[in-house]
C-alpha cells in the first residue's frame, strides 16, 4: 500500500527558563522518532518569544505573530516567566493571548502515577490515580475584565471579574462529558464553588445539570472545590474525569501532578476542538527559575505533551511508541531528582531516545 508521508508544521515556542531546556530535548526526541518511523515529517519553526525578547523590544509577540501561528498544525510551548518581568505581564504577554485568540477553549490535563514513580500518598499505586482534568481555558477569572483605579493611593480599588457565559460553559462541559464517555470508568466529577459564588458558579452548575441527561452512560457527581482537595488526597481512586473552571483547574492540576509524583511529569493540551486554529501543547509547569540553567529539569511532562500532540495530529502509533518509551525509562529508574532519581535532563532524554531506537529500529 502506498501511503502519503504527511508533513506537520509545528511552531515551537520554548519561552523562558526550563521551558527552553525541556522543549529542546523534546524536539530531539520527536525528530528521532520521525526518523525511526519514516511515516511523517515534523517541520519545526522556532519562535524566540520570551521574556528576554520582551525586555529588548517591549513585546512578547511581535506584530502579526498570532496570525503566523495560525499557519501551523500545532504549537509546542515550553513556559513563560522570568524574575525580571512581573508575572502578570509575561502571562498576559504570551501564553494567555495564544490560548484566547486561537480559540483553545479547553485545557486537557491527564495525570497518572507513571511506572517507576511514586505518589507522596501512602498506598497510592499506579492504578489508584488515573485522572484527566478538563480545565475551562478562556473565561472565569482569566477573562481579562477588571481594572484598578486610584492606584498607589490609599483608595486603590482593583478587581478581576470572573466571567461565565452559557456558551463558554456548555462547550467545556460537552468536551468533559465526551472525554468521560471515552474512558473505561465513564465517571465525571464537576468542581464548583456555587455555595459562595452565587451567579457565575450557579450558571456553571445549571449547565452541567442540563447536559447530564444527554450523556446517560456517564456517571456524575459534584464537588465544592475546597472539599475536592480533600477527596483528591484521601480518595484518589474515586476520581476519573474532572471538569473545573479556569482558576480551579489551574490550581487542582498542580495538586494532581504533585500527588502523582511531580509537577515535572504533567502535560497539558490547550485544545481548539473545532480545529479551526492550531492547538498548543505545554507541560503544566512554569519556567522554574529556581532550577533553570542547571540542566536538571524533568523533561517527562514535555515528552508526554509531545505524545499528546502526536495523538492530536492523528499519529496514534508514534504517540503510543513515545509514551511507552518514556514509561520504560521511568520504570528503569532513569529519573530526575524531583522524582527521586539522580539523572539529569540530558540523561533522561538520551535514555528515551535509546529506548525508541531499540523498540523501533528493529521493526523498520
Ligand atoms: N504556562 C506557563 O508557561 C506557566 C505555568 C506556570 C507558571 N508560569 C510562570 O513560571 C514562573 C515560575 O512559577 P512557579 O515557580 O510558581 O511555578 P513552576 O511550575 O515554574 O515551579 C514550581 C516548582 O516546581 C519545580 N518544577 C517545575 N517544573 C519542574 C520540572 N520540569 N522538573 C523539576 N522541577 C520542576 C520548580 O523548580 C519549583 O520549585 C512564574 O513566572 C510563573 O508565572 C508559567
Ligand atoms: O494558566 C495559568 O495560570 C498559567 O499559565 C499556568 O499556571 C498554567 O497552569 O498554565
Ligand atoms: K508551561
Ligand atoms: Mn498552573
Amino acid at each position: 500500500m502506498n501511503s502519503v508521508r504527511k508533513t506537520y508544521r509545528i511552531a515551537s515556542i520554548p519561552g523562558d527558563g526550563i521551558g527552553v531546556e525541556v522543549t529542546e530535548q523534546a524536539i530531539r526526541v520527536l525528530k528521532r522518532l520521525e526518523q525511526l518511523l519514516g511515516t511523517f515529517t515534523l517541520d519545526f519553526h522556532n519562535y524566540d518569544w520570551s521574556s528576554e525578547r520582551y525586555q529588548k523590544t517591549g513585546e512578547y509577540i511581535p506584530a502579526g505573530g498570532l496570525e503566523s501561528l495560525k499557519n501551523h498544525d500545532a504549537i509546542f510551548f515550553g513556559a513563560v516567566g522570568s524574575p525580571d518581568v512581573a508575572d502578570h505581564i509575561s502571562l498576559w504577554g504570551l501564553i494567555l493571548p495564544i490560548r484566547k485568540m486561537l480559540g483553545q477553549y479547553v485545557n486537557v490535563r491527564p495525570i497518572r502515577v507513571l511506572p517507576g514513580l511514586s505518589s507522596p500518598l501512602k498506598n497510592c499505586n499506579t492504578e489508584d490515580l488515573d485522572w484527566v482534568m478538563i480545565r475551562e481555558n478562556s473565561e472565569g477569572e482569566y477573562a481579562g475584565q477588571g481594572g484598578i483605579t486610584h492606584e498607589k493611593t490609599e483608595y486603590a480599588i482593583a478587581n478581576d471579574i470572573a466571567v461565565f457565559t452559557r456558551r463558554g460553559i456548555e462547550r467545556t462541559m460537552r468536551f468533559a462529558f465526551e472525554t468521560a464517555a471515552s474512558r473505561p470508568r465513564k465517571h465525571l466529577t464537576m468542581v464548583t464553588k456555587s455555595n459562595a459564588q452565587r451567579y457565575g458558579m450557579v450558571l456553571w452548575d445549571n449547565v452541567f445539570n442540563e447536559l447530564a441527561p444527554q450523556y446517560p452512560e456517564v456517571k456524575t457527581d459534584k464537588m465544592l472545590v475546597d472539599a475536592m482537595t480533600v477527596r483528591m488526597v484521601l480518595n484518589p481512586p474515586s476520581l476519573d474525569t474532572i471538569v473545573a473552571t479556569n482558576l480551579h483547574g489551574d490550581i487542582l492540576s498542580d495538586l494532581a501532578a504533585a500527588l502523582a509524583g511531580s509537577i515535572g511529569v504533567a502535560p497539558s493540551s490547550n485544545l481548539n476542538p473545532t480545529r479551526r486554529f492550531p492547538s498548543m501543547f505545554e507541560p503544566i509547569h512554569g519556567s522554574a527559575p529556581d532550577i533553570a540553567g542547571r540542566g536538571v529539569a524533568n523533561p517527562v511532562g514535555t515528552f508526554w505533551c509531545a505524545a499528546e500532540m502526536l495523538a492530536w495530529l492523528g499519529e496514534a502509533k508514534a504517540s503510543q511508541s513515545l509514551m511507552e518509551a518514556v514509561e520504560c525509562v521511568c520504570a528503569g529508574g532513569i529519573k530526575t531528582k524531583d522524582v527521586q532519581g539522580t539523572a539529569n535532563t540530558l540523561e533522561v532524554t538520551e535514555a528515551v531516545i535509546r529506548m525508541l531506537e531499540m523498540d523501533l529500529a528493529s521493526s523498520n
